[in-house]
């Protein structure tokens, strides 16, 4: 698959996966919101929560579709009510990021869950801001914004989003979109992406997690996104896995979510492999972390193990987060090359 990428001992693999250096290109900062902080921030905000008990929180994470899940997220975000709170929650998902060796990292978030509540634009963006600018001065980690709208509500409400946004639009790099997928195709949200890219923003969207390939076409061709989000359900369709494979279309997977929310039965019957050799820009994600468990490490590790990856795919998958990523040519090298000196050190 790559040249540079010698065969690494069956034994050693977790660890080069854990110490690859690698770019997350899909997590929605509210999911990384651990059981501890919502019961942290519900205390100091006078935020009441429906659960006793941070174990009680936790045992309430057994879903059975998106959503399933996205009832419990949303709930679980009603304790952000302050741009310190923001800031903590991205701090916390840094500082557990760094450690699994993620030294890029593109940001989802949705303002549209806080500002229904009362919680203004200005406070989301400057606490989450804020949070990026510290993760490089203190982690090394470079970090920017991907704003995404709720596709269950109108495409007007998405309109008013973005004009909220603009004042901080130097803030964020990117637009997606993002919740609840069946019955929500992405051409719902047309003349409001085809306004996001006159502005310059990159574009992405969630596509065919559970939606039909369809939504991952009219992703690409309506919408013009420059990478699809999950995108797992796209190897139904061998036309648009040729389209993939051709534009080299980035898809940002999620193994452990997928699992979680029932794509797939087991990690075992998860499609990574056979979207990698079709040869699919594929990239691994945690997507929301504190209720999929595991970061990105887990990820990387569980779905090896479960499907027999090996570590020219380690490479491939690391080298991907980086290509797909929006930082230019010149850092994207830096980080390719540290990528394959820790290879050498493992060969
Ligand atoms: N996996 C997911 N799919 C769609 N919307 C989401 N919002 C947070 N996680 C999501
Ligand atoms: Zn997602």
């Amino acid at each position: 698959m790559n040249p540079v990428v010698k065969p690494v001992a069956a034994h050693r693999l977790p660890e080069l996966l854990r110490q690859m250096p690698k770019a997350e290109l899909h997590i929605h900062i509210e999911g990384s919101l651990e059981p501890e902080l919502i019961f942290a921030l519900a205390q100091r905000n006078g935020v009441a929560i429906p659960y006793r008990t941070v174990e009680e929180l936790r045992s309430a994470y057994a879903f059975t579709n998106l959503q399933s899940f996205l009832d419990i997220y949303y709930a679980g975000a009603s304790v952000l009510l302050t741009e310190q709170d923001f800031y903590d929650m991205a701090q916390a998902y840094f500082a557990r990021a760094a450690k699994d060796h993620v030294v890029h990292t593109e940001l989802f978030f949705d303002p549209q869950t806080h500002t229904a509540r009362g919680v203004s634009m200005e406070t989301v963006v400057n606490g989450l801001h804020r949070a990026c600018v510290d993760a490089k001065a203190e982690l090394g980690l470079s970090a920017s914004l991907i704003m995404c709208f709720l596709r269950h509500l109108s495409e007007e409400d998405a309109f008013a989003t973005l004009e909220q946004a603009l004042p901080y639009r130097d803030r964020i790099i990117g637009i997606g979109l993002d919740s609840g997928e069946v019955g929500n195709p992405p051409e719902k949200f047309s003349r409001v992406f085809a306004r996001c890219r006159e502005l310059g923003f990159h574009l992405v969207a969630h596509a065919g997690e559970e939606g039909p390939p369809a939504y991952v076409w009219t992703a690409l061709d309506v919408l013009k996104v420059e990478r699809i989000d999950h995108g797992v359900q796209s190897s139904k369709d061998a036309a648009l896995m040729r389209r993939l494979a051709q534009d080299r279309i980035p898809l940002t997977v999620c193994p452990l979510s997928n699992l979680k929310l029932c794509v797939f039965p087991d990690l075992a019957s998860h499609n990574l492999r056979q979207l990698l050799d079709a040869g699919l820009a594929v990239t691994v994600n945690s997507d929301d972390p504190a209720y999929f468990g595991g970061y990105m490490n887990e990820n990387f590790t569980q779905t090896f193990a479960a499907t027999g990856l090996a570590a020219q795919h380690a490479y491939a998958l690391a080298r991907n987060s980086f290509e797909a990523s929006f930082i230019d040519a010149s850092e994207k090298r830096v980080f390719i090359d540290r990528l394959s000196q820790v290879f050498e050190t493992f060969s």
